[in-house]
Formats: structure tokens, sequence, C-alpha cells
């Protein structure tokens, strides 16, 4: 009896991809090929050979190997792109659109050429703008190019929810939709903690000051940090979307997807609920909204859209 294992890429060594290698490593996802620029190849096989070195310890069976050459990433089932440049305080997301979309180009192509079958999940940022780009540029049909952007904004809300009720994250759900900016749109009304709508358990004042909260969080953490982003969360955002897929779960995710029609929308990569399972995204869930909740949407669609403008 023969049993593939399954194989996945991490495109960028830097913060969120070394800690996503880790936490597929530990869950037993599959192997793990983690790839960076060749000026970065040392230390991508030091941090994958330190990662090897714990399995003894955490008893995970994964294979955990750094390179530069994109050979070593053929046939992988899912390919997690982090490769690029993070923010800094002072700098918008938006700010990164030249400089990663250069590099997207790259990476896309060379993931194509390596694993045609593959299943692609873009972190780097803006990142509504650089899955589209990854899309164009790999070639592959949309629902095999997917952004992160909704797992992390919900778990940020679902954090402040928590906090401010003194009850379990995992009893607090929520919908964060939209572009990954200051526009995104948090779904108060599809939000509950243990079936209960948040709304009749927090005032309306405290609510909108954790929405407000929430659509800044990656900034918070920016301040705080420094000297980069985020990357403990959005690692877990991007694990929980490769398990999705690598174990056919057909779990309910808000997921980056392309748009043609829905919500209105169409041509853009947008923040969406959608079914993720072995196909990638298998189906995008249309909410009804009020008219409140659409003109949001709309509004943050065309931020994403002003940063599409600026793509070459
Ligand atoms: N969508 C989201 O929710 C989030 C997005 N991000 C974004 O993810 C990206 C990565 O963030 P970090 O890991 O913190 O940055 P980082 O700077 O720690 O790591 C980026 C890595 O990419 C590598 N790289 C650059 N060009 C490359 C190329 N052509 N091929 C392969 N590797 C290349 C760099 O050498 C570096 O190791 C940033 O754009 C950041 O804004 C970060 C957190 C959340
Ligand atoms: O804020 C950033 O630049 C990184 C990011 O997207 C996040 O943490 O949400």
């Amino acid at each position: 009896m023969s049993h593939k294992r399954k194989k996945i890429s991490i495109i960028g060594s830097g913060f969120t991809g070394s800690t996503a290698a880790f936490l597929v490593a530990q869950k037993e996802l599959g192997d793990v090929v983690l790839v960076d620029i060749p000026q970065a190849e040392n230390p991508t096989k030091g941090k994958a050979l330190d990662m090897a070195e714990a399995a003894p310890i955490l008893s995970f069976d994964s294979q955990v190997t750094g390179t530069a050459n994109y050979e070593d990433t053929a046939d992988s089932d899912v390919v997690i792109i982090t490769a690029g440049i993070a923010r800094k305080p002072g700098m918008s997301r938006d700010d990164l659109v030249k400089t990663n979309q250069r590099v997207m180009e790259s990476v896309a192509k060379e993931v194509a050429n390596y694993s045609p079958n593959a299943i692609l999940l873009v972190l780097t940022n803006p990142v509504d703008a650089m899955t589209y780009t990854v899309y164009k540029a790999s070639g592959f049909p949309k629902n095999r190019v997917i952004g992160q952007s909704g797992i992390l904004d919900t778990a940020r809300f679902r954090t402040f929810v928590a906090e401010e009720l003194n009850i379990s994250v995992k009893d607090i759900s929520g919908f964060v939709l939209g572009g990954h900016g200051d526009t995104m749109v948090p779904l108060v009304r599809y939000s509950y903690a243990g079936g209960v709508p948040l709304e009749l358990l927090i005032d309306k004042e405290r609510l909108d000051a954790i929405v407000r909260r929430t659509r800044v969080g990656g900034g918070e953490i920016v301040n705080l940090l420094g000297n980069g982003s985020a990357y403990y969360a959005p690692a877990a955002a991007m694990v929980e979307m490769a398990e999705a897929i690598l174990k056919d779960q057909r779990r309910i995710l808000p997921t980056i997807a392309y748009l043609e029609g829905e919500y209105g929308q169409s041509g853009i990569y947008l923040g969406v609920p959608t079914i993720l399972g072995a196909e990638g995204i298998e189906e995008i869930i249309e909410l009804p909204l009020t008219d409140e909740e659409q003109q949001a949407l709309n509004y943050s669609a065309d931020a994403v859209k002003d940063v599409m403008q600026a793509l070459d």
C-alpha cells in the first residue's frame, strides 16, 4: 500500500512564513518546503533544520526543508505565499503594492511551473490586490487562488468580544467581509456568543468600539512591534485554510475570493464567506445584506479597486 504524503510549500521564510511552517509541521498536515531568495538560503535552511530538530521533542513526523530552489517545491498540494516586504509604523498596507507586485509575479510563475495542480494561498499585502496578481500571473482557475484576510480579521474581532464578555473565544463567532484594510466590514448582525446574537449581549457603544479596534487591528500590532507586522495570528489563519483544503473539510471560512457578480462586484478579489475544501473555494456564500452593510462593502471594494489602479 502506498500513501503519498501531502506537500506544503511556503514561499518567504520571514516571520509569517516560518511561523506557518512550524504550525503546519506540528499539525502533521504534510511535509514542508520553506523557500526564500538565494541571498537568504542559509538562514532558510537554518530555520528548517531548527524546526526539524524540534520534531523528536514535539513528536511530529513532518519533514521540514529549507531551500532557494523552486525545483524542491515540485508537485506541492498547497503553496502558501508570504514573500515580499511588510509595513513599518507610519505605512499603510497599500504602500507595499509596487514592490510586492513584482515579487508576486515572479513567485507565481515559478510555483505554477513546478506545481501546476497546487492550490495557492496568498498572505502578502496589500493582499486583495496581491491575490489578484497571483491569479493573473499563475493562470490558475479562480477556485485555486485564494487570499487570507477574513480569518485573521474575524479572529481579532472574536478576541476583543471574548475579552469584553469574559467568555471563551471558542464560543464567539463572527464574520468580517471586504478588503483587508481599514474599510473592512465586520458584520455584527451575523456574530454570536454561544449562539446568542452579540447585539443582545453588548451595548451599541461598546460594540462600535470593538468594530473600530478590529478595523485597525493590524496597525495596532505594527505600532507595538516597531519593525514589522503581525505573524502568529496571520500564520495560524493561513494554516487553518491549508488544513481545510488538505483534509477536504468543507469549512465555511471568510477568504479572499475572485468575484464575478457576487455581492454586486466583478473582476476583483474581495473577502467574502466561502466553503473551503479539496478544490479550494468550492462555493461563495451570498449573505443577505442590509442597505447599510452593502454600502459599506461597496466602499471597501472601491478601496481595493483604488489599490488595483496602482498595479502595472
Ligand atoms: N493578509 C494578511 O492578513 C497579512 C499579510 N501580511 C503580509 O505578509 C507579508 C510577509 O510578512 P512577514 O513574513 O512578516 O515579512 P518578512 O519580511 O518577515 O518576510 C518576508 C520574506 O519574503 C522574502 N522574499 C522577498 N522577496 C522574495 C522572493 N522574490 N521570493 C521568495 N521570498 C522572497 C524575504 O527575504 C523575507 O524572508 C507582508 O507583505 C505582510 O504585509 C502579514 C500579516 C497578515
Ligand atoms: O497590518 C499589517 O501590515 C499586516 C496585516 O495585514 C495584519 O496584521 O492584519
